[in-house]
């Protein structure tokens, strides 16, 4: 295994019956690289993305984390060995303030046992935290405010934060740009560019503008199977990349 490999899929497989979802994916998933995932409609990305963090077992195949299997731990344990993960569809309490949002993703991640340290040393600490989470994605002014009365843009910027609060190594990201103008998206492009010097990112992203200016790696699939991983000039460059997408509009090119 090279050292900065930090999550890699050996042979993953997942299946719905007769169909395909995932079909022997093998990737290898770099320390402070962002490593982008594309392909059209149905091609298994976010299968993939909900099988690296836990919630769908593969039915075949592993997932290795650090060199070790973890494809029959828990969803939660992913979360605890620092795989952290945001969802298209936005997660957030719009009634409670930005702070209080992240200090619920910790809590949620710590479980039962965050009772345990209930005290007001343990909420100074949740708070120290949440702030500094809040401050990484450029929301520090925004500390107090309820989630409702923040702009779109900055709800999915307060999503990633309450993945930041829960101290991961890996950020798995499903279309962090999804619905925005082209201002916000750039605001998300500024800070994946900052947090991929940190993290393993993991992207799912139908902004082909936002992908190709963020990847270090870029994986093609297409009905569920590996097409080609590369640097995204390797990949534009690729005839059967070119293939993939005809018919499905000028996504790519
Ligand atoms: N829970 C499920 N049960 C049955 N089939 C599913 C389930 N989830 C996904 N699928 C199927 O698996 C295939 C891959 O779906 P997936 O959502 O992973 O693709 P995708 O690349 O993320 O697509 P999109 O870009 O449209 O979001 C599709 O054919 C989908 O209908």
């Amino acid at each position: 295994m090279e050292n900065n490999v930090i999550l890699e899929t050996e042979g993953l497989c997942k299946y719905w019956g007769g169909l395909k979802a995932l079909d022997n994916l093998s990737l290898a998933f770099h320390d402070k690289q962002l490593h982008g995932i594309v392909g059209p409609n149905g091609a298994g990305k976010s299968t993939l993305l909900n099988m690296l963090c836990g919630h769908y077992k593969p039915t075949s195949g592993e997932i290795i984390y650090r060199g070790e299997s973890i494809s029959s731990i828990k969803p939660f344990e992913f979360a605890r060995r620092g795989i952290g993960r945001s969802f298209q569809k936005t997660n957030i309490y719009t009634n409670a303030t930005c702070l209080e949002n992240c200090c619920v993703a910790v809590q949620r991640l710590m479980g039962g046992s965050f009772n345990f340290f209930r005290s007001r040393y343990s909420q100074k600490m949740l708070d120290d935290i949440a702030t500094k989470a809040l401050e990484k994605v450029g929301l520090a002014h925004r500390r107090d405010y309820i989630a409702s009365q923040i702009s779109y843009g900055e709800q999915r910027q307060l999503e990633i934060a309450m993945v930041l609060a829960t101290s991961p190594a890996l950020l798995l990201l499903d279309e962090p740009m999804a619905g925005m103008g082209h201002e916000e998206s750039q605001l998300i492009i500024n800070l994946l560019n900052t947090l991929k010097k940190e993290y393993c990112i993991v992207l799912v992203e139908h902004d082909m503008d936002a992908i190709f200016e963020l990847s270090d790696q870029l994986t093609v699939m297409v009905d569920g199977q590996h097409l080609v991983t590369g640097s995204v000039d390797e990949v534009r460059e690729d005839a059967r990349v070119k293939e993939a997408y005809l018919g499905q509009g000028d996504e790519v090119y």
